[in-house]
């Protein structure tokens, strides 16, 4: 992606430091950054919880989390680097008079990111917060983590709230999925090779599957999940982040506006599905008890905290489609869900069949291409196509068969190491390029059309489809597809090296 701004100094100010996802994603991400020396020398980073603590005592803390959630054995030289920029500041982020001790820590004449890795019931107090000591100009940037909102109009609150105080040129929104290497490779992939440039709509394209399956249940986090559930935690931010980068129209740049300019009109484009087409478009599940990699596992009402009436879905299906010129009549099919044999995560776009079989009667049914973009794991590229056995026959014949063509970046990129998603999103907070970070609109839209299917499946009484554990979701979901002589691919997960 393009960077809008320059490689600069700044105060990076955790809000929620001592909390999970700094503890396991943020720390050792900006650890990582340390050590690939991507951390400008006079950046510094802020810790602020609202326990009292010790600078000694967070640095302790820190260094606990980094071996525990990060590298089993630091590199001393890197950790010595950071532990000279952290800070600790104690603040009742509810209580705006405890926001002036910041003034301690932070330099007004730099760039500051204050990372709300704290609930976002929060965000409201934490921005006020900041104002009341005086501390936002235009120079500061607002990191604000998922879920903004439960649905349309709690996301708006949220977003005004943060949009009193701070414009939206500042309000970095992350989705990770959006750090991901491989959901940023969907851009190269498209727009750097001319092939799928040309052959990217409903002349080429039959269908499209976008499949997020998880191996992990609910992690012990019901009181969250069981109000979110599927459609909340992972379709309304990753899945539908996914499907517009592969939709959207090329942008006129990369700048993160053109960007998310396209990617907005693919979710104004989305065909709304209420009450009279839910049943036909959509399916949800609910896990039962059974067993994942050979494990046994709860099914989700006997996970801890559960309240057994649950109507929760863990599971979702979706026939979506995308009312524009380009993607008439072609259907995206979207499926994520907890507790699934496995952790995949791909995009599979099937290429519409010949016009004209040359191959005579063994080859009645000549297979589509698929090209099969396999996000996690085993991340890299693939094509099927139908290739000539070599050898000679004496039918006269041709002997197909299906091949691939496989970029593994494991093996392609072997020198590199892939870095975590969170890696890439704080080095470009800290560039100030919102490229990679969601803008309300689309957020807002996002909102707009998972509501619609929520409040459907409200009206029916109807509960989720129980599945059980370890399998690829509920026998509707096979179905959603089979009635349009479809199948969801299957996935063959390879072990990385
Ligand atoms: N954990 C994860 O993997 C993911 C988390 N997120 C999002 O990230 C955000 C943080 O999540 P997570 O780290 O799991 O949550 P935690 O509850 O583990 O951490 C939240 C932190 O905020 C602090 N906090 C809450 N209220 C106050 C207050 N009034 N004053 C000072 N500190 C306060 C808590 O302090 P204390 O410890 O004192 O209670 C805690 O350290 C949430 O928005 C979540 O949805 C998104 C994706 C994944
Ligand atoms: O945002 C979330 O994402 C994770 C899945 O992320 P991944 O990077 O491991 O694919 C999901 O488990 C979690 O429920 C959700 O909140």
């Amino acid at each position: 992606m393009v960077l809008e701004n320059s490689y600069e100094p700044c105060d990076f100010v955790l809000f929620g430091t001592l909390g999970d996802l700094s503890r396991r994603k943020l720390l050792p991400s900006l650890y990582q950054l340390e050590k690939a020396n991507l951390m400008h020398p006079d950046t510094t980073i802020v810790g602020v919880a609202r326990q009292d603590m010790s600078l000694e005592d967070y640095i302790e803390e820190v260094h606990t989390n980094l071996i525990k959630f990060g590298e089993k054995e630091l590199c001393e030289a890197t950790w010595e680097k950071m532990k000279a920029r952290l800070h600790y500041a104690c603040v009742d982020m509810k209580d705006v008079d405890s926001y002036c001790v910041l003034d301690d820590h932070v330099d007004a004449s730099r760039t500051m990111v204050c990372y709300l890795a704290t609930p976002p019931a929060i965000y409201g107090d934490i921005c006020r917060g900041l104002h009341s000591c005086k501390i936002i100009d235009s120079s500061v940037r607002v990191v604000l983590e998922k879920p903004i909102g439960h649905d349309l109009e709690s996301s708006k609150v949220i977003n005004e709230q943060v949009a009193e105080y701070f414009d939206e040129k500042q309000i970095y929104r992350i989705d990770h999925y959006l750090g991901k290497e491989t959901v940023l490779n969907l851009v190269s992939l498209r727009f750097a090779n001319s092939i799928f440039a040309t052959n990217w709509d409903h002349n080429c394209i039959d269908h499209v599957q976008i499949s997020v399956a998880e191996s992990v249940g609910i992690e012990g986090r019901w009181g969250y999940f069981d109000d979110a559930g599927q459609m909340r935690d992972m379709v309304q931010n990753h899945l539908l982040q996914i499907l517009s980068l592969v939709a959207m129209e090329p942008p006129t740049t990369l700048d993160a506006d053109s960007i998310r300019d396209e990617k907005l009109k693919v979710l104004k484009a989305l065909r709304p599905i209420n009450a009279s087409n839910v049943n036909q478009t959509t399916v949800r599940g609910q896990y039962t008890a059974g067993f994942v990699k050979g494990q046994e596992v709860p099914g989700y009402l006997e996970e801890e905290g559960a309240n057994t009436q649950s109507k929760t879905e863990s599971f979702v299906a979706i026939k979506a489609e995308i009312d524009n010129w380009r993607w008439a009549g072609v259907p995206f099919y979207l499926r994520t869900g907890k507790r699934m044999p496995n952790k995949v995560s791909e995009v599979v776009i099937y290429f519409k069949r010949q016009p004209h079989n040359l191959f005579g009667d063994s080859f009645k049914d000549l297979p589509p291409n698929k090209l099969v973009i396999r996000l996690q794991p085993d991340e890299g590229v693939e094509i099927t196509v139908m290739n000539k056995v070599p050898g000679l026959t004496n039918s006269g014949s041709m002997d197909l068969q299906k091949s691939k063509l496989n970029l593994s970046f494991s093996e392609a990129f072997a020198d590199e190491r892939i870095p975590d998603a969170y890696e890439k999103l704080l080095l470009e907070v800290m560039l100030g390029n919102q490229a990679l970070f969601v803008r309300r609109d689309e957020i807002e839209q996002a909102w707009t059309w998972v509501d619609s299917i929520l409040a459907a499946w409200r009206s029916t009484s109807e509960p989720p489809e129980p599945y059980q554990a370890g399998t690829w979701g509920p026998v509707d979901s096979i179905g959603l597809l089979a009635r349009e002589n479809r199948s969801w691919y299957e996935s063959k997960t390879v072990k990385k090296k």
